[in-house]
């Protein structure tokens, strides 16, 4: 199971995610109360072990602007959160020759109902026929709001639509996730990753140390019964 801590604002925090596990950490770029800049994230990044992702999410679609705020910031791997254009990851795919990860992300409005699992499904397809993109981050989208929203879509009502998406996608499941309901959105979808940004804050922008374990020994857990 892939967990990743998402938007980190300080290096106490980021450090306290790996210690206890996390396999990435995330900064958020794009528009938030937790916006970050790649100034900020190069003090960060050089103090985190080797081994752990360091994400970035952008909603720009400028593979320019992102490319910078990489190199700047000390990312190996982006997250696009700002739409579905395949030619801006394949774009950012050849600026690093491969060797930057890239996720995107696809949000489910938690408001739309059926509309969203349709879309979701057209999306995937999309993204499956691209070839561009190996992970795929579900991510609520309520009203206006497209992250950090702490609220989790419907799991359930998702599961056939995952489950059909293309196997070689990997899935990360985002939304409203928190140490108390990790192990039920990994039991209901069996994802290959899992997110989470301000269930495990004591305020925004701060984490809490007992709800970052709580969800990473939880989502652990569940994974070895999952699978
Ligand atoms: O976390 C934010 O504040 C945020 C704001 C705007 C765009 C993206 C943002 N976060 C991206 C993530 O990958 C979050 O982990 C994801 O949205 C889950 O958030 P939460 O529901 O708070 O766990």
């Amino acid at each position: 199971m892939w967990i990743k801590i998402c938007a980190n604002t300080n290096l106490d925090d980021a450090q306290m995610a790996t210690e206890l596990g996390a396999d990435a950490v995330g900064f958020v770029f794009a528009p938030s109360r937790r916006r970050v800049t790649a100034k900020e994230v190069a003090q960060i990044t050089p103090h985190l072990s080797e081994s752990v992702e360091r994400i970035g999410v952008f909603d720009s679609r400028y593979a320019e602007e992102i490319a910078a705020a990489v190199r700047e910031a000390g990312l190996s791997a982006v997250q696009l959160h700002g739409g579905e254009e395949p030619v801006l990851a394949r774009r950012l795919n050849e600026m690093f020759e491969g060797k930057i990860g890239i996720i995107q992300t696809v949000h489910w409005a938690v408001d739309e109902g059926e509309e969203s699992a349709k879309a979701v499904r057209q999306r995937l397809k999309a993204i499956e026929a691209s070839h561009a993109i190996e992970r795929i981050l579900i991510d609520s989208k309520v009203g206006q709001a497209t992250g950090g929203t702490g609220v989790s879509f419907d799991w359930a009502a998702a599961r056939d639509v995952l489950s059909n998406g293309d196997r070689r996608l990997k899935m990360i499941v985002a939304g409203g996730l928190h140490s108390q309901n990790v192990a039920e959105a990994i039991l209901e979808l069996n994802p290959w990753g899992v997110d989470v940004a301000s269930g495990v804050e004591k305020a925004p922008g701060r984490k809490d140390r007992d709800k970052l374990a709580g969800f990473i020994r939880n989502a652990r857990a569940a994974k070895s019964i999952a699978q």
